[in-house]
């Protein structure tokens, strides 16, 4: 039985987990990308599972995701496109906004429209299953990254994305609509290297490593690891920086070319 707005709202005012190794509890960021979320850009509501310190399952809101890829990159204007056709008499038309899911283990990911204009959802209705993309080529492979600069090191991917071989423009886009990105095969690699003593939150990534590894993807830190949801509330023991791949054979680059370049680094 579907649960009332007032229960929904007392269960999560609950909120008494700690996280841990053991047991089963929610991850919620309610507005991930918050910046992204007041600015009329990007944004993403996340929503994970965790299961005895694993994500076992993985839900993307993403309210403003654009019918384009290109549209996703905050540096293309994409509000302003977005502003002249809302304006327009094309606002029927516009088609954005998508909703990203995945089960752990069940080898797919899922992608349906988020609205569905006044027709009931019966699953799977318009859902269709998603998958990372098969470019491995790195001249082809387009990067992610947080659009502040505050977020992660710019510098540090640009001179990353040289020594690979990565020849287009990063795609800076606000939350985890990054990983759903990814996940659709809108772009194949994300890098974010947070300044030092900065402790990753497990709410802005459980949700993305499960989509991403149903989806055929590979989520690690910058030593190769997978990432930790076991020790509370932060991603504890993270190696240096977060590395999102479409494949193996780009995320191999990249975790090579962050050892070569890191000690001359000044992060
Ligand atoms: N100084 C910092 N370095 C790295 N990440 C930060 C940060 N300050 C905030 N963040 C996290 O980065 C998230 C936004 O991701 P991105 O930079 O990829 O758009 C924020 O989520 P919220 O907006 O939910 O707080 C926040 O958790
Ligand atoms: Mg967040």
């Amino acid at each position: 039985m579907p649960l009332s707005t007032s229960e929904v709202l007392e269960a999560i005012s609950r909120c008494n987990s700690t996280g841990g190794q053991k047991g089963r509890f929610w991850v919620l960021d309610p507005v991930d990308g918050t910046l992204g979320f007041v600015r009329g850009d990007q944004y993403a509501v996340a929503l994970a599972l965790i299961e005895d310190g694993e994500p076992v399952l993985g839900v993307l809101g993403c309210p403003n995701y654009p019918m384009k890829k290109e549209w996703l990159n905050y540096q293309n204007g994409y509000r302003e496109i977005l502003s002249r056709l809302t304006s327009a008499s094309t606002e029927k038309s516009w088609d954005k906004g998508c909703v990203i899911y995945a089960k752990r283990g069940s080898g797919r990911a899922w992608m349906q429209p988020l609205v569905h204009k006044g027709k009931k959802f019966v699953w799977p209705n318009s859902a269709r299953q998603i998958k990372v993309s098969t470019i491995d080529n790195p001249a082809l492979a387009t990067f992610c990254e947080p659009v502040e600069k505050a977020n992660t090191s710019h510098s540090f991917t640009a001179g990353l994305a040289h020594s690979v071989g990565l020849r287009n423009q990063p795609l800076r886009v606000y939350s985890m609509v990054k990983y759903a990105a990814i996940a659709r095969g809108d772009a194949e690699i994300m890098m974010k290297f947070a300044r030092a003593g900065y402790k990753e939150k497990i709410w802005d990534h459980a949700a993305g490593v499960v989509i991403i590894q149903e989806a055929g993807g590979v989520v690690t830190d910058a030593g190769g690891h997978p990432l930790c949801f076991s020790k509370g509330m932060y991603l504890e023991g993270l190696d240096r920086g977060i590395i999102v791949c479409s494949g193996a054979k780009l995320h191999e680059k990249i975790i090579k070319a962050v050892d070569a370049s890191w000690n001359s680094s000044s992060l």
